[in-house]
């Protein structure tokens, strides 16, 4: 209101002559003069028709205006905004309006040409401001009036379609754009979203819209965006999608780590190998501060210092790694780090070549032993290493047992040598000249079984071969059946099983006859077959017959005077098949060995010692040389040496320590813990279960 009111006017108290109204009037041609008190307060208005009224009247111009005033006066007050002074000057019966301030004191008045004034201000301002608009925007725009004559086209229009403004102003749309239909729009009032138009060679994509003026058509306009840019952004979107792909394929298969943080080191991309060195899923680390995830991480400081740190020594878990962190500068900013952990070097590469050097030699190792054994090559009590007073016995009893004709149990934790013992029964038998056949009872799939047992006759069922086939008791005939892992035979298998032991016959496959046969029966387990026949999971009649002479493995922690010289058998069974020349174990290393608690019997050690000679570095084994895990628990058993408890509880102790060592080692692996171990995998879920892990 400030801006548009006239101020500095004269007012009049109602005291004053109607000359004094008329000597005012046509000083300040105003229509109206404001009128007020002592106290300055507005009181009246003395309007120019409120005059002629008193003179039309007669009265004279000595009389007093107090009889004359308009009293029902507009007023605004100094600050108000301009809608509200449109909406006073409208319904103002004199067209004018008193300006009165808070106080009540008269600032001035506004008038209709005040406001028409004001309102030119404000439609120039408008325009000005819609043509900045238009001319900074992206799009092209081109307007039209009611008659659809171009009235203008922005900077991007004239760009666009290649014409100036200036050359088209006035002239109907149509004929300067033709395939542009702007009619449409003006006839129907409604919007065109995305219509498609090739104009100047480009291809257009353009949204009319019509412009309306209280409901009445004012005209149309077309706003215009280049397609072929568009286009253009959605290849380089793809190719750039496609490269981040590649990129993202290329690091995931990398060897190496990589990490990249942004410049306040956050985590914003990391490769699988990395995130499995972390053992973390990457979408849980992304977004993370890296030090939240690797706590010596150095990387958010190359991020900040923007100094390259190369080839240096970071240490993870213990383990000592290359690293190399190297700023990202983006124009000249350093917009984060990528690092790079190397898990390989050269010298390991060099290493895997040797390992699989040493992996052929060993293939074509057991390639000559299995010939070796399917001519009758076979393990004799000679060959079983032991020292130990129990084993010695054990292996003199089973010399006197493989002399007779009786079944014999082999009892024993898994990779006790039971397989060595049956081989060495067969060999010590007078039956040693006749076939020695294992049947795996566990690896045959229980459908098979019966038929991998007693064999089946001439077309016993679709898909048999023509001619039958003989089954492994009958393939055994004159010689040995070792049934290994006998506890996992099912119920209706036992009481076939326990025919031929009782009468030495059994019924082929669909064959009408019965076959006679003449078997010796070696059979093995690891399971307790008396708590199996308590839950009626073995036929306890069968379990007589197989128990005729037992002979139990002691596990390899019961007899440790067998480990130094079972693993320097095995030391040199590895140099033969492995081309190596380790010519011992040093006393560090032996001492950890005969200290490790072996859940995996012979079969563990067997695989520690070969495992070792793939790592030594030197003439010897040394303890380094030995897997983590083995050199772990050592020092546990030695931090329990003051302890009281039982042997029990502290070999189950010891046990549950190196299972934890074996699955960390093995990353949670369960496979690869088992294997490690040398024990199967349901052998560990048995343990793990019992150790409570
Ligand atoms: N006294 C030993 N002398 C030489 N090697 C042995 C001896 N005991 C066991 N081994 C070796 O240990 C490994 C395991 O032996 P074997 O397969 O006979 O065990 P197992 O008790 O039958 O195991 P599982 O119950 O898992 O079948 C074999 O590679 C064997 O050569």
């Amino acid at each position: 209101m400030r801006d548009i009111m006239t101020a500095d006017i004269p007012a009049l108290s109602a005291g004053d002559t109607l000359k004094r109204a008329v000597e005012l009037f046509r000083q300040t041609r105003l229509d109206g003069i404001p009128v007020i008190d002592d106290a300055g307060q507005l009181t009246g208005l003395l309007t120019r028709t409120n005059l002629f009224d008193a003179l039309l009247a007669g009265s004279t111009l000595e009389e007093p205006i107090d009889g004359f005033l308009t009293r029902r006066v507009v007023t605004v007050e100094p600050g108000a905004p301009y809608r509200q002074i449109v909406e006073t000057v409208k319904t103002s019966p004199v067209g004018m309006g008193v300006v009165v301030d808070r106080s009540g004191a008269v600032r001035g008045v506004f008038t209709k040409v005040d406001m028409i004034m004001a309102l030119f201000r404000e439609s120039d301002l408008l325009s000005a401001r819609l043509r900045a608009i238009y001319q900074a925007m992206h799009n092209g725009l081109v307007s039209v009036d009611d008659a659809g004559k171009v009235t203008m086209l922005n900077a991007a229009a004239e760009s666009l379609l290649g014409i100036p403004e200036k050359e088209v102003l006035g002239l109907a749309f149509g004929q300067v754009f033709p395939g542009l239909d702007l009619h449409r729009v003006m006839e129907t009032g409604c919007v065109e979203v995305g219509k498609k138009w090739e104009f100047a060679g480009r291809k257009l994509l353009v949204n009319c819209t019509p412009v309306l003026d209280n409901e009445k058509l004012a005209g149309a306009l077309a706003i215009i965006q280049d397609l072929t840019e568009l286009e253009q952004v959605a290849v380089e979107l793809e190719s750039v999608r496609t490269l981040q792909h590649t990129l993202q394929t290329v690091l995931d298969i990398a060897y190496d780590g990589i990490a990249v943080v942004d410049a306040k080191g956050k985590i914003t991309f990391i490769n699988q190998s990395m995130a499995d060195f972390m053992g973390l899923e990457p979408e849980r680390v992304i977004g993370r501060h890296i030090t939240s995830v690797v706590e010596n991480s150095r990387l958010h400081i190359v991020a900040r210092t923007g100094i390259p740190e190369t080839g240096q020594l970071q240490q993870f878990g213990g383990t000592h790694y290359v690293v190399s962190r190297l700023p990202i500068v983006e124009q000249g900013r350093v917009a984060g780090a990528v690092g790079k952990i190397i898990f390989r070097n050269p010298e390991e590469i060099k290493e895997l070549a040797r390992r699989l050097e040493n992996l052929e030699n060993r293939l074509n190792y057991y390639r000559k032993e299995l010939q070796k054994n399917g001519s009758g090559n076979f393990y004799t009590f000679e060959s079983i290493v032991s020292v130990s007073r129990v084993m010695k016995n054990l292996k003199r009893e089973a010399l006197q047992a493989a002399r007779g004709l009786s079944t014999i149990m082999l009892r024993g934790e898994s990779g006790t040598g039971k397989e060595l013992f049956a081989q060495a029964v067969h060999m010590a038998s007078p039956r040693r000249n006749g076939p020695f056949i294992k049947v795996n009872c566990a690896a045959v799939p229980e459908q098979l079984l019966e038929s991998e047992f007693f064999g089946y006759a001439p077309g016993a069922f679709t898909g048999a071969r023509k001619e039958g086939k003989p089954g492994r008791f009958e393939l055994a005939d004159g010689g040995t059946i070792f049934l290994d892992e006998i506890g996992d035979m099912s119920l209706g298998l036992q009481a076939k099983l326990l025919r031929v032991l009782q009468d030495r016959e059994f019924d082929r496959v669909g064959g009408i006859a019965p076959v006679r046969i003449n078997v010796r029966v070696v059979a093995a387990t690891n399971r307790n077959l008396e708590e199996m026949v308590a839950a009626g999971e073995f036929r306890a009649d069968l379990y007589y017959r197989l128990n005729v002479i037992t002979l139990n493995i002691p596990p390899l922690r019961e007899r440790p005077e067998d480990i130094l010289p079972l693993a320097h058998c095995f030391l040199s069974k590895c140099n033969s098949f492995l081309g190596t020349g380790i010519t011992g174990i040093d006393a560090a290393a032996a001492a950890i060995l005969k200290s490790y608690h072996w859940p995996g019997n012979v079969r563990e050690l067997e695989n520690v010692v070969e495992r070792a000679v793939n790592f030594a570095t030197g003439e010897v084994i040394k303890a380094n040389d030995l897997p983590m895990y083995l050199r772990r628990v050592r020092k546990t058993e030695g931090e329990q040496t003051g302890m009281k408890n039982s042997l029990r509880s502290r070999m189950s102790e010891t046990e549950r320590e190196i299972l934890k060592a074996a699955l960390e080692e093995a990353g949670g692996n369960k496979t690869k813990a088992a294997h490690i171990l040398g024990i199967s995998r349901s052998r560990l879920y048995e343990k793990m279960k019992k150790a409570g892990l």
